[in-house]
């Protein structure tokens, strides 16, 4: 399987690096959110751009892009607008959606870029493209917020993403019971073993799913996302419970 750099970091091999999201709703917000993450053991920052209350100023979507970027100059930054259908907080549409990445991916500000696999394959084709002329990664994404679909669906998903260029595929998806997360985990475990050729992400969320955001050293998943201040989705627990949890797995699985 092969790794892939961004920056600093290594994906697919080691222990899984941890993604603190960035949620504020205004620079001043996200400048606090940046403060506070500085003192954690932050592997990757994620701005949640579909918390940015002025996202219909481009202006000022690229001014945010651009202080984060100074404020954070080592840390690779994955820039995601997570779309309502997948759990974000704004509708969008889908011309404003290729747009407002593509727009990022040229800007030089950001590492890697978040493509929901769903946004329509010309939309997923141009912006891979884009991003990869432009020397950004692509995080390729999907989300099931109300339910966990079979091991054959997740399976099929996650090749698709790798079929369609993603650097990296993601999947998060909500459990209803055990056996979801045991899916998860199989999934996991598979993708590791047999269908991944490249880095891949992995989440059950919510409380229940919580195992599977410890437990990518031993399954597979590449990165898990912890809070600094507020949770960008359930089941997130803080960075710093979960960099002391990842140690311990790793510290076990040496032995
Ligand atoms: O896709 C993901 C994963 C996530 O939904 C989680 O469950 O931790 C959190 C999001 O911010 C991120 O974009």
């Amino acid at each position: 399987m092969r790794t892939v750099k961004v920056k600093n970091i290594e994906l697919g091999t080691g222990i899984p690096k941890i993604a603190i999201p960035i949620v504020g709703r205004n620079l001043q917000d996200l400048q606090r959110e940046i403060a506070v993450l500085k003192g954690l053991s932050a592997d990757l920052v994620e701005w949640r751009a579909d918390f940015f209350d002025a996202l219909d100023k481009e202006d000022e979507v690229i001014h945010a892009a651009s202080v984060i970027r100074r404020l954070l100059p080592d840390l690779p930054i994955l820039f995601t607008f997570r779309t309502a259908k997948e759990g974000g907080i704004k509708e969008i549409s889908s011309v404003h959606y290729a747009a407002l990445n593509n727009r990022l991916i040229r800007s030089g500000l950001v590492d890697l870029v978040d493509v929901e696999l769903c946004s329509g394959e010309t939309t997923v084709r141009t912006l891979v493209e884009t991003a990869h002329q432009f020397g950004v990664g692509v995080i390729m994404s999907n989300h099931e917020f109300h339910r966990t679909p079979s091991e054959k669906t997740m399976i099929k998903r996650l090749c698709e993403m790798q079929d369609r260029g993603a650097d990296i595929s993601k999947i998060a998806v909500m459990p209803k019971t055990s056996a979801d997360v045991l899916t998860l985990l199989k999934v996991t475990n598979l993708m590791k073993t047999t269908y991944a050729d490249r880095p891949f992400i992995t989440m059950s969320m919510s409380g229940k799913g919580v195992i599977s955001r410890l437990t990518g050293e031993l399954f597979g998943s590449a990165l898990t996302f912890g809070s600094a201040e507020k949770a960008s989705a359930p089941g997130q627990i803080s960075a710093e419970q979960l960099a002391e949890m990842l140690a311990f797995f790793h510290e076990q699985l040496g032995q």
